[in-house]
């Protein structure tokens, strides 16, 4: 790989005493009405002096901004990373997927080739619905639409409920058009697809970072090895279980498809096996069920049947997993990452489990491994296995203690922090739960500004996307949506505008207070390498600051 080129520096810089620190606030943005948003309610003391005394813009964090296919689409963690990190807008997964199958690519590759040559059964498993973070029900239609073209036989889906990045109960406004289209393309008698198990996304399959194994064991059993409760179709399944658990589609227990109680789709040796999802971080674990050999620690596979894996995108670049996928994901290049440690310059990243990777691997583009190991400190910070509007600090109170230490130390020039709190919190759909994630973040950012004011850094304080600022579900008329006399939880991200804040308590008056407007998120990377004292790379995305 070509390394990268060194950056000069800012002719009239006055360097800092302190380092450059970045915060994102995960799932914090402005939202639209006071009912319902978190961020503009909660009682964020640190937040308000900030946005009331120091330079601040408002950026745009969804859709074309950050390289989705449209405006329509909200932003989330990987491409607002991706962004950061990469200081340029790139054709994210949903974007590449879109065109691959517009223009046949994918049919016509190895892999779907390779795929349909199965004897047995061509499985699919993967996130059913059209939230577009993961994946995209609508590929998943193209592809199974496609097998009966190509003339495989047998299909079986293994469909996971999103209400994640969709309306929190919305499962059946998939699954049902969903079966319906199965059946028709049953119909003449050549071809036999069914949907063979499922559950809720938070409950099996799509755990991440290694938080919680067993959620991707329970994943195996119903998937691979169809063990668990048994249903006739997918519809029952999910009416039954809901009644039963009033579980939000995300939480819903697992379950398999059985005819005269035997599991319909259970995976056999010989079979093709297509993870359809196309995002990276929640689908590395269930990719490793299935690719690792005998020497997989996580869990008793019980049975490791012999198939042909591929998934929708290369999902991790650097350690080439897995070993076959459909379509080429974005060459993310260039990385403020790589280029400070062209610059020699000392890094810490840090979050929550839940975001570790996000700060490290999507924030250095999509990135597995350092640049630098002399250079490049990771810190994660253990987060428990709980619902998480029981404990909704999130640890950002341990976050900061790890920082102000590495503050303190005088060792790192650049820090970067990721506070989970507005995202994590704000998907389960609790908003007082929200509001509290929400103080005990602003609390520590608090803690922060004194240690910058201390040693004379720099604090810039920003989001990937927004969450929190709308929990609530509104009608068309504008109105709060009801549900049992309460509003509805809303559990998605939305299309808001994020903070974008600089703190520099020892500005020299090296450029001008007033920020540039109109701007995306990738334009973030520019302005903290000016921050730093160096020159943005030229094909950059430009910096919010004007220097003078
Ligand atoms: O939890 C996740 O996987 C996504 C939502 O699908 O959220 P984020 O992009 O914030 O990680
Ligand atoms: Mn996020
Ligand atoms: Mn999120």
């Amino acid at each position: 790989m070509k390394q990268v080129e060194t950056l000069k520096k800012l002719a009239n810089w006055k360097k800092r005493s302190g380092p450059v620190v970045f915060v994102v606030m995960d799932g914090v943005a402005y939202g639209k009405r006071k009912e319902g948003d978190a961020v503009a309610n909660a009682v964020m003391e640190t937040f308000a002096e900030l946005s009331s005394t120091c330079p601040l813009v408002k950026l745009k964090a969804h859709g074309e901004a950050v390289g989705l296919p449209s405006d329509e689409d909200m932003g989330n963690s990987e491409v607002g990373h991706n962004a950061f990190g990469a200081g340029r807008i790139f054709a994210q997964g949903a974007k590449l997927v879109n065109k691959s199958l517009q223009e046949g690519s994918m049919f016509s590759g190895n892999t779907w080739q390779e795929a349909i040559k199965t004897q047995g059964v061509l499985h699919f498993i993967g996130l059913l619905s059209d939230g577009g973070v993961h994946s995209n029900i609508k590929h998943l239609e193209a592809m199974v639409k496609q097998a009966k073209i190509d003339g495989v036989k047998v299909v079986r889906i293994h469909a996971l409920l999103d209400g994640r990045d969709v309306p929190a109960t919305s499962a059946l406004e998939y699954f049902e058009p969903f079966e319906a289209l199965l059946a028709e393309l049953n119909a003449d008698g050549t071809f036999d697809a069914k949907i063979a198990s499922g559950g809720g996304r938070m409950y099996i399959t799509m755990d991440r970072y290694n938080a919680d194994w067993p959620m991707v064991e329970r994943g195996w059993h119903t998937h691979v090895l169809g063990e668990g409760r048994q249903f006739s179709s997918s519809v029952e399944a999910i009416k039954t279980l809901r009644a039963e658990t009033s579980a939000l589609d995300q939480d819903l227990p697992p379950f398999v498809i059985a005819k005269d109680g035997k599991a319909i789709g259970t995976v056999q040796d010989g079979d093709s096996v297509i993870l359809f999802n196309y995002r990276g971080d929640r689908a590395l674990e269930i990719t490793s069920a299935f690719e690792s050999g005998n020497d997989f620690p996580h869990f008793d596979r019980i049975r490791v049947p012999k198939v042909f894996y591929a998934g929708m995108m290369e999902y991790d670049g650097d350690l080439h997993v897995p070993k076959h996928y459909l379509v080429t994901p974005p060459a993310i290049d260039r990385t403020l990452a790589e280029f400070l440690c062209a610059l020699k310059l000392k890094q810490y990243s840090i979050s929550e489990t839940q975001k570790f990777g996000h700060i490290t691997y999507f924030f250095n583009g999509n990135k597995s491994g350092k640049f630098d190991e002399n250079l490049e400190t990771y810190v994660e910070i253990k987060g428990d296995n709980v619902p998480f509007e029981q404990r909704p600090a999130m640890k950002c109170a341990e976050i900061t203690d790890a920082v102000l230490e590495a503050i303190n130390s005088k060792e790192y020039d650049f820090i970067k922090i990721n506070y989970p709190n507005g995202d994590m919190v704000g998907h389960t759909g609790s908003y007082q739960a929200a509001v509290a994630s929400l103080e005990a973040m602003d609390l520590n950012i608090g803690r922060l500004k004194k240690a910058i004011e201390a040693v004379g850094g720099i604090l810039v304080v920003s989001a990937d996307h927004g969450n929190a600022d709308e929990m609530y579900e509104f009608k068309k008329d504008g109105t709060v949506a009801m549900e049992n006399g309460k509003p509805k939880a809303k559990t998605s991200h939305s299309l808001n505008p994020v903070p974008f804040i600089i703190f520099d308590p020892t500005y020299q008056g090296e450029y001008d207070l007033k920020l540039k407007e109109g701007l995306g998120i990738s334009h973030v990377a520019a302005t903290l390498i000016n921050l730093l004292g160096y020159e943005a790379p030229s094909d950059y995305d430009t910096s919010i600051i004007t220097l003078k």
